[in-house]
This record gives structure tokens, sequence and C-alpha cells, in this order.
């Protein structure tokens, strides 16, 4: 238990003043509320004496009223604190998750997919924002708040601080096997939840695809598995401490009893005077109060401790440029040397090694699957290489800062992700510096000016997440545009014109010729005019460069590239790239 409550304090960062100070105001609560027992006792001791002055009704009344004021105040300051440490510490850890995420080798999203990172930073995180501080200030200051009674029923009567002393032992001894217990389900439970969120989003994104193939029965029945199990979660964790919360209750009602037969004898051998009977009599039905509201608080703190340790770990992924530095590049030399890489077992490079000059254009062409994007993807280091090395200007990849190496790299992908944002917000992506003027400079070029402009909004338009409410085709020039803006010495184009229709293809292709003009170019296009123009052409097969030239080179070798080029209208597995 006090390891989750370490937990959540470290959690809290640099606000764990805020939390402190929460802790502090349920404490005055806590203490405002034991000023009702000295109401309590000016009131029966004049209702008992023979003399009924009103003083003694006074002293109770502003008693009573000091109690209800000092109450209401800390309290509003005490849940004041929770609710701003809740939620920033919460955001504070989604940003710095969403940075990390940034900075962690592709392969974590091969192994965590899309719907358990959006489970942990929306679910899971938000069940540690609106439920840890509160927990913790409850459970710390409910126990506080019941050793302050016990140390003033001690000090007034020590056998009966000594009945309510047992009491809260045994009552934490529950609690601590409660916790114990209640861990690894609320694991479990934590992993149920994800999986739901994982069913959802992607019963949402498959959503076309479960339409057309009339599906729809077979994927909403694996959301309501997805339901049924993290509901199976909830009600286990309840069962779970179900017993134990029984268990702590019987003990509050015993070590309760106890203490009112206790008080009573002890009054009638005339231990204590009738007021203090009657206080203590009050004293032994309230005297738990405090600790069964922090004790019910422990499914909750291991729920939340639970959370706390999912989110960590994804924050605590290893990033991977720990050691690189910010380089700035003499040349724009790419060499591939002797590299290795697979995706687990499956082989994409054997020895790879090639150069590109810089300022020159190198296709690579391959079948289907022959690993053209894996080896873009290795440049801007996406991933690392299994053996060898890749270097740009002479340094290693793996030696740069990721920021200082991405910047000197544009990419163009075949699949185009766009955010939900405004269309100029998302050409300005990689430049946010850029003005507007720029904007539409880079949308002109990239032929994608005119459908902007004709729509309502302009370059304001909000387009649907993942660019869903363009075409591919203008998804790709928006893209080709955010490339033309960043401006980059190096620039992989990966399939880029595929989604262009033949009437834009050749206005686009001259905008490409613009924006890679002087630059490095690697480029995977399945058209054969693109490839046609290039320096040098790469073919890859099998996990080796098989071919490399220029066309006509290539051309006269009689190899795999000269088949290609030949069977071009009948080879439908095959893409120039
Ligand atoms: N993230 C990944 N995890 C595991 N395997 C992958 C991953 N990405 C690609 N692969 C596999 O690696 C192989 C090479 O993929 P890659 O996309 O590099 O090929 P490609 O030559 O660009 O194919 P295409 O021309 O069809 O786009 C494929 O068999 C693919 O299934």
């Amino acid at each position: 238990m006090l390891g989750t409550l370490k937990k959540i304090f470290a959690f809290a960062g640099n606000r764990k003043g805020l939390l402190k100070k929460s802790l502090f105001f349920s404490f005055l609560n806590g203490i405002f509320a034991s000023f009702q027992f000295g109401a309590l006792y000016f009131i029966v001791d004049a209702l008992a004496s023979d003399n009924h002055s009103l003083t003694s009704v006074w002293l109770s009344l502003g008693m009573m009223m000091l109690s209800i004021a000092g109450r209401i105040f800390s309290s509003f300051f005490s849940m004041n604190e929770q609710t701003v440490v809740g939620y920033g510490m919460v955001a504070d850890k989604r940003i710095s998750i969403g940075d990390r995420l940034r900075y962690i080798p592709m392969g974590y999203f091969n192994k965590n997919n899309i719907g358990t990172i959006t489970g942990i930073v929306t679910t899971t995180l938000g069940d540690v924002e609106s439920s840890a501080p509160v927990a913790l200030v409850n459970m710390i200051g409910g126990f506080f708040n019941s050793v302050v009674l016990i140390l003033f029923l001690l000090l007034f009567n020590w056998q009966l601080g000594l009945v309510a002393l047992v009491g809260v032992v045994c009552y934490l001894l529950v609690t601590e096997a409660a916790t114990r217990k209640s861990t690894s389900t609320a694991e479990k439970r934590q992993s149920a939840q994800r999986g739901l969120v994982e069913a959802v989003l992607e019963y949402i994104q498959g959503m076309g695809v479960v339409k057309s193939f009339g599906f729809e029965k077979d994927s909403s029945q694996s959301i309501a598995a997805a339901i049924r199990d993290s509901n199976k979660g909830n009600l286990k964790l309840v069962y779970a401490v179900a017993p134990y919360i029984a268990l702590q209750q019987l003990i509050v009602r015993i070590f309760s009893t106890i203490l009112l037969i206790l008080s009573i004898y002890l009054y009638t051998i005339n231990a204590f005077s009738f007021v203090y009977g009657i206080l203590f009599v009050v004293l032994s039905f309230t005297v738990f109060n405090n600790l069964e509201s922090a004790g019910s608080q422990i499914t909750m703190l291991q729920m939340l401790a639970s959370s706390i340790d999912t989110a960590n770990s994804v924050d605590n992924t290893p990033v991977m440029d720990e050691k690189g530095t910010d380089i700035t590049l003499q040349d724009t030399n790419i060499v591939f040397d002797n590299v290795d890489f697979s995706y687990s077992t499956r082989k994409i490079l054997d020895h790879v090694s090639f150069s590109i000059p810089e300022k020159t254009t190198t296709a690579i062409v391959g079948p289907s699957g022959a690993g053209k994007t894996t080896m873009c993807n290795l440049i801007a280091r996406f991933w690392d290489v299994n053996a060898g090395k890749i270097t740009i200007g002479g340094t290693d990849v793996r030696d740069f800062k990721l920021d200082s190496l991405m910047k000197n790299i544009s990419m163009v992908f075949q699949s185009v992700y766009l955010f939900a944002d405004t269309i100029e917000n998302n050409i300005k992506f990689g430049c946010p510096d850029a003005t507007h003027e720029q904007v539409v400079e880079a949308a002109k070029k990239a032929c994608c000016h005119d459908f902007i402009s004709a729509l309502p909004e302009g370059y304001d338009t909000v387009i649907g997440e993942g660019g869903g409410t363009l075409s591919g085709g203008e998804k790709q020039r928006i893209s080709i545009a955010r490339a033309m803006l960043k401006n980059a010495p190096i620039i992989i184009l990966d399939e880029a014109t595929s989604s262009v229709d033949p009437e834009n293809e050749d206005e686009l292709q001259r905008a490409i010729e613009a924006l890679t003009h002087n630059k490095t170019i690697i480029m995977i296009a399945h058209r054969l005019k693109t490839v046609r123009n290039a320096d040098q052409i790469l073919v890859l097969n099998n996990a080796h460069i098989v071919q490399r030239g220029t066309h006509a080179e290539l051309i006269r070798q009689k190899g795999l590239y000269a088949d290609f080029v030949s069977a071009r209208q009948e080879a439908i597995g095959w893409k120039l790239g």
C-alpha cells in the first residue's frame, strides 16, 4: 500500500507540492471535524449540570459553526488542489508519451498496436487523472484523522485508546492483504480495458471493409467479446476484494461494539464522568469512520498503481537517439555499407552495399515486397540496421539526433497521412514558421493550389482524420507540397505519383522535377518514364542488389530489369521503384 502511495507521489512530478497542500487541507478537515466532539462536550455538560447557563449553549453552537465552516473551507481547498494536480500531472505524462513515441523504433509499433497505445493515453490515464490525487488524499487523510482521534482517546482513557488502536492495526492488516490480492486482478482489468479500446478502434477504422464485405455481424461480435472481457475484468476486481471489504466492516463493527461496552462499563465503575461517558459512547460509533473511508480506496488505488505502471512503461521505452548529436551535413552522399536488415526472422537486406552520390537521382526497382520501402525507411532511421551501416555525408545515421537527421530528409510516402487540421497546417507540418504565401507557392508547384482554392474555406478547410475527406490524388499532392516547403537536401519519393491520375501526372512530374532540382533523390516509382532518367537504377531482389546502372546500361545487360521493361504491360506483380 505504501508502495502505491509513493508511486502516485512520484507520478505527480513537480506538482508534489500541490499534493502536499491538498493533504494539509485534508488534515485540517479532520481537525475541524473533531470540534464537533468539543461542541457535544459543552452541550452535554450544560444539560447534565444543575446550572443551565446559556454560555455553554453558545459555546457549543460556536464550536459547531467553526467545525462546519472549517470543514467547508478545507474540503474546498483540498479538492481544488487535487483537481489541479490530477489534470496537470496526466497532461504532462500524455505530452511526454507523445514526444517519446516520435523517437522510439518503429518495431515498437509492430508489437504494440494503435489501440493499445490509444487505450493507455486515453482510458488508462483518464482513471489516473480523475481519481489518483483524490484516492491518495482520502487514504492518507483518513488514516491520519483516525490516528488523531485515537490519540485523543488515549489521552483521556488509555484502555479505550488501546482497544481502538488494536482495531486500527487489525484493519490495516486486512487492508494490506486486500492490496496484495487486488494487484494482479487490477492489471488484468487494465488489459481488458485496453482490449476494448483496441476492438472499437479496429471496428471503426475498418468500417469500409466491414460494409463492403458484409461482415457487420462478425466484426461487432469482436467488440461484444471485448466488452464482455472488460466487464469480467471489472467484476473480478470487485469479487477479489469483496471478502476483504466484508472483513474490514466486521472489524470496525466488532471494535465499535467493544468500545461501546467498555465505555459503559468504565462509566459504571466511575472511571470517568457522565459527560465523558456520553462522549465516548458517541466516539465508539464514529472513531473508525475516517478509517473506513480510507480503506474503501484500496481497489481504486491498486487500479491506479497498475495504470501508472502501464503509462510509465510506454514513457520509459528506450529512444533511438539517446547517444545522437546535432550534426550539420557537409555533403549528402548516402552510403549503404554491408547492410543487413530483417523484420524478426524475415531477411530483407543481406550484405547490401551501394552509394548514392549527392545531387543525383537513384531509382529503386524490384518486385512487390522486395524491400524498397524498407530500404528508404532505413535511411531515415525508422528502423536500425542489424549489421553494417548507413552513412549520410560520412556520418552513421545512428550518430545523429533524430531531429538533426530528419531536418535533411523530406519523404513523400505511397500512403499519405494527413492530420485532422486545416490544409494550410498540413502543408506547414514540417515547417511551422512558413508564411501563407510560401504555403501557396508550394501548393502551386505541387499542382494542388487549384483544387484547394475551389474549396469553400480554401486553405482553412479542415480535413477529416487521415485526410478522409480528400481523394487519394489530392492527398498525395498535398504531401508533395509539404515536402516542397520543407526544402530538405535529400528527398525520398516512395511511389509519390501512384495515386495521381494521368492528366495530372505530367504536371506533377514537372513539379517533382522542380522539387528535386539540385537535391539527392531516392525514388520508388512504378512508371517507366520516371525511372528512365535516373542517374542510377538499383534492382532489388531476394535481399540483394542484383543489378545497378543507368536505364541504357541495364537494358543492355539483359537481366531482370530488361525483362521487366519488356514485360511491363503484363507484369502486374512488379513495380518499377
Ligand atoms: N513493419 C513491418 N513489420 C514486418 N514486416 C514488414 C514490415 N513492413 C514491411 N514488412 C515486410 O517486409 C517486406 C518488404 O516490404 P517493403 O514494403 O519494404 O517492400 P516493397 O518492395 O516496398 O513493396 P511494395 O512495392 O509492394 O510497396 C514485405 O514482405 C513486407 O510484408
